[in-house]
């Protein structure tokens, strides 16, 4: 049975008291809910992502919560001369334990390929930290009806599969439709499942059935509380990545909260 994983990916938004704010508000209900029961825990694990300027004080408003902490970005070098750059050692040394790669922002800002993800992935996987890898089409991909080719293609350019035979180690791999993201257009259940099915399927040629069927598979394209019960009862579905909506703390809890236990 795997656990679901709800992240919230802040992207670049939240100044240190907002961010601050955000987190303790997080931690609090987090800490009633383990210590008390009111409201009940949710029935799955929390990530929260911010920017870099806000993983020291997240990380402290969120310790010992339960809640886990990740980067948005690392580098495939562990350290030297990369100007504006943050390695996958330093995010595990400041407390996280995940890194988004991949997200569709930094390949369409940033021009980040395939084979950057996966190295990306290899250096995550090499400083202790576990990727969440996303792929996803663009609505001019999936009007073409070339959504699955487009998704196996990244797939298979951006897992680091070699890597994570060699460490026995896990990622998490994200679906998110480039045209679902942050702009309240949201993949119907059916487009999800199919998507995440093939994912499974693929996961298996690569991985092995075993390591395919733990394997979570987040979706992610603005998820919000309302929608979030249909995404997640889905059968390949094991969680979100969740942008806008996780800046509310009330929003993130409600979709934590659709997590059926
Ligand atoms: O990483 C998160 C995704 O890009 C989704 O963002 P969104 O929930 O604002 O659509």
């Amino acid at each position: 049975m795997r656990r679901k994983l709800i992240a919230g990916n802040w992207k670049m938004n939240g100044m240190t008291a907002d961010g601050l704010k955000l987190a303790e508000t997080l931690a609090q209900r987090a800490q009633q809910a383990a210590d008390y029961g009111d409201p009940p825990p949710p029935a799955c694990d929390l990530l929260v992502c911010p920017p870099f300027t806000l993983l020291w004080p997240v990380r402290d408003a969120i310790v010992g919560s339960g809640i886990a902490l990740g980067g948005q970005d690392c580098h495939t070098a562990p350290s030297g001369a990369h100007t504006g750059d943050v390695s996958a050692p330093m995010l595990a040394d400041i407390g996280c334990s995940f890194v988004v790669l991949g997200h569709s922002e930094r390949r369409q800002n940033h021009g980040e390929d395939d084979a950057t993800v996966r190295a990306k992935a290899e250096a995550a996987l090499a400083g202790g930290l576990t990727p969440i890898v996303c792929v996803g089409e663009t609505e001019a991909e999936r009007d073409a009806g070339q959504t699955l080719a487009v998704i196996a293609r990244q797939v298979e350019g951006s897992l680091p599969v070699e890597a994570l035979s060699a460490a026995d180690a896990g990622l998490v791999l994200a679906y998110e439709p480039v045209w679902a993201i942050g702009t309240g257009r949201t993949a119907t259940p059916a487009q999800v499942q199919e998507v995440h099915a093939a994912l499974r399927g693929q996961l298996a040629e690569l991985l092995g059935p075993a390591r395919a069927e733990a394997t979570q598979l987040l979706y992610g394209g603005s998820v919000k509380p309302d929608n979030a019960p249909d995404l997640l009862a889905l059968a390949d579905v094991d969680g979100a990545l969740v942008g806008g909506a996780s800046l509310k703390a009330d929003d993130f809890w409600a979709i934590a909260g659709a997590c059926a236990p």
